[in-house]
């Protein structure tokens, strides 16, 4: 093949792999709360038999198609536990999209201990234009909920959406999904702020902004 043949076709992947976006969401909260199953139950379908305290950081990704573009939701599945997160928590935070925060809804400390998260997460420098959402997790255990009707208000006062759901009950796994769902198509309208990102990070690559009509967000 010609020069000019091999220079479009690396061209061509060029563009193929930057319009292959990815968002980074991190779900951070209490351990035990449920994070590491509402993130399987997001990218695997289903909820595991058995899970383990998390160490570290668990990165499960999901390719998800948008209004015709495939984006891949790379979800930061991150521990509860002080002791196995510590050293972490600087890569968590770092070029973060979007953050979920999640307590127990049968545990009233997983509830009060989300006003440290934020500290935790404003403390780490995350742009107010960050999507931040507030999940209530368990909610299968109709019996044993603590936390009840203060949690509207308390997402309400920090510019997030709640969503109350269970990662065990099969028939919430919609609602699962829309937590995620709901980010990916907020994120994705936020096209120009990411496109700006990709320029920075590769001075040799030029992105023309298209300037689409608004588009209507399926979500
Ligand atoms: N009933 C019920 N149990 C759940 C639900 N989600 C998680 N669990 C259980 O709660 C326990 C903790 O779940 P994990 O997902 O491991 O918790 P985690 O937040 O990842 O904990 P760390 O990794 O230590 O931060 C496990 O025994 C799960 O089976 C739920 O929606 N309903
Ligand atoms: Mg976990």
């Amino acid at each position: 093949i010609s020069s000019n043949e091999a220079a479009q076709s690396i061209t061509s992947s060029l563009e193929l792999s930057i319009q292959t976006r990815i968002f980074k969401i991190i779900v951070i909260g209490d351990s035990n709360v449920g994070k590491t199953c509402l993130t399987f139950r997001f990218t695997g379908g289903s909820f595991p038999d058995k899970t383990e305290a998390t160490i570290g950081v668990d990165f499960r990704e999901k390719a998800v198609e948008i209004e015709g573009e495939t984006i891949k939701v790379q979800v930061w599945d991150t521990a509860g536990q002080e002791r196995f997160r510590k050293s972490m928590v600087e890569h968590y935070y770092r070029n973060v999209h979007a953050v979920v925060f999640v307590y127990d809804v049968t545990k009233m400390a997983s509830f009060r201990n989300l006003q440290t998260w934020i500290e935790e997460c404003n403390g780490h420098r995350v742009s107010a234009s960050v999507p931040r959402v507030l999940v209530g997790n368990k909610c299968d255990l109709v019996d044993q909920i603590q936390v009840g009707t203060r949690a509207k208000p308390f997402a309400d006062s920090h510019n997030m959406l709640l969503f109350e759901t269970s990662a065990k009950d099969p028939r919430e796994s919609q609602n699962v999904d829309s937590i995620f769902m709901s980010l990916a198509c907020r994120l994705k309208a936020q096209k120009s702020l990411l496109y700006r990102d990709v320029e920075r990070e590769d001075g040799r690559v030029r992105l023309t902004q298209e300037t689409e009509t608004k588009s209507n967000c399926p979500c």
